[in-house]
């Protein structure tokens, strides 16, 4: 198999297989499928997958979810903010509603979260109170629940009217359901290397840009202090909606810092222009779909890399299911078609013709 992401040289010094993700084919010009093509899972990567609505993000995240379920030593994680990933548990993955403990969120992002000013008064009040909290928490490895957050904002001297205004946006922020004073540790995601997908559907966005932050600075943090042995691989889907938030650092530091470490960050989106130049200078592999809007073909300029002739956006593919993969380390750009799933994928528009009552309907009219 042809592996992209990977240095030739480390193939030659490995005396074990290196972890490869089976993503498709090559496309021959005439349309024919060639020689299988893999992706290396074995060292870190930073990739995007770009492509306009219905062409196969999603549906490529999930075959390298599912790639990665199978290699050795790494552990997939899916953002998912559509619930479109839960044929994943057919591969051995589980779906969480994801909860993080409040304090996993350091102090100065809370006022932000809560859409407060933190140089205002509610603002600075809560900022203080969760500061203080978190630096317990610290000395006693106990967080504290949302709720005696909040007790603890009735404490303080402030005038009346601030305090109600921190409590009435700590309910809120209980009312998202994603904290948790006794959630596990987040490196339980990565325990094993099973497909672990956190099901983001229907929660608020600033809610699901909290979870991101905590997860991706958390897996972050567990590689750097070595507290947990398999490689993490994030698979962000919509990932421009988290660069928007407070997610925003916690994506740039995976993005810049992740892969020394170890941790690997795969960003898809249907919008490239609204990801940061960052997420596309610092990727090492770019799967392009189709795209068709201007300021999101624009955006591939900033992978031109100097190894390329011509331009990315008139090499794009136009078919469902293929890819332009610009790969730095073969420095190539190759037209794959992306296998098919193993595992059921629940993206994809509904169709009528897939409904119960077209079903009965059918079965009625012919008898
Ligand atoms: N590699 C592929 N092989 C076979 N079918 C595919 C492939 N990629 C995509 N498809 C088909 O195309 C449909 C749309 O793909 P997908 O849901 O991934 O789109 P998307 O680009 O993520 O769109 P959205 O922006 O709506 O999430 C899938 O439901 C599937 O039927």
């Amino acid at each position: 198999m042809n592996v992209l992401g990977r240095v030739d040289a480390e193939i030659g010094s490995e005396t074990r297989s290196p972890a490869t993700v089976r993503l498709g084919s090559f496309l021959a010009r005439d349309g024919s499928d060639g020689a299988a093509v893999g992706i290396d899972a074995d060292s870190p990567h930073a990739a995007v997958v770009f492509g306009k609505r219905g062409t196969g993000k999603s549906y490529t995240l999930g075959v390298l979810a599912e790639g990665l379920a199978d290699a050795t030593g790494v552990a997939p994680v899916v953002v998912d903010p559509m619930g479109v990933f839960d044929g994943l548990t057919e591969a051995g993955g589980r779906v969480l509603d994801p909860v993080v403990r409040p304090t996993v969120l350091p102090a100065a992002v809370w006022p932000d979260l809560l859409g407060l000013d933190p140089a205002g008064g509610p603002g600075s009040l809560l900022w203080r109170v969760v500061a203080d909290a978190v630096e317990a928490a610290e000395g006693d490895g106990n967080s504290p629940s949302i709720e005696s957050i909040r007790w603890a904002v009735s404490e303080t001297d402030a005038p009346d009217r601030t305090r109600r205004a921190v409590r009435n946006h700590l309910r809120l922020a209980e009312s998202w359901g994603i904290f948790d004073a006794t959630a596990p540790p987040i490196t339980s995601l990565v325990a094993s290397g099973d497909p672990t997908v956190l099901d983001l559907s229907g929660v608020p966005e600033a809610a699901a840009g909290a979870v991101v932050r905590a997860v991706a600075r958390g897996l972050y943090d567990a590689r750097v202090d070595g507290s947990v042995d398999r490689l993490p691989w994030l698979l962000v889907d919509e990932a421009h909606a988290f660069f928007d938030g407070v997610a925003d650092p916690a994506l740039r530091t995976l993005l810049t810092r992740g892969r020394a470490p170890g941790v690997s960050l795969v960003c898809a989106t249907q919008r490239p222009s609204a990801l940061p130049g960052v997420a596309v200078s610092q990727s090492d592999l770019l799967v392009a779909h189709r795209l068709t809007a201007g300021p999101d073909v624009d955006a591939l300029a900033t992978a031109e890399a100097t190894y390329l002739d011509g331009d990315l956006a008139a090499r794009l593919p136009t078919g469902t299911g293929e890819a332009l993969v610009v790969d730095d380390a073969s420095e190539t750009a190759h037209t794959v078609r992306v296998r098919e799933r193993r595992t059921p994928h629940g993206g994809g528009d509904p169709r009528a013709g897939d409904t119960e009552a077209a079903r009965t309907e059918g079965t009625g009219r012919t008898g």
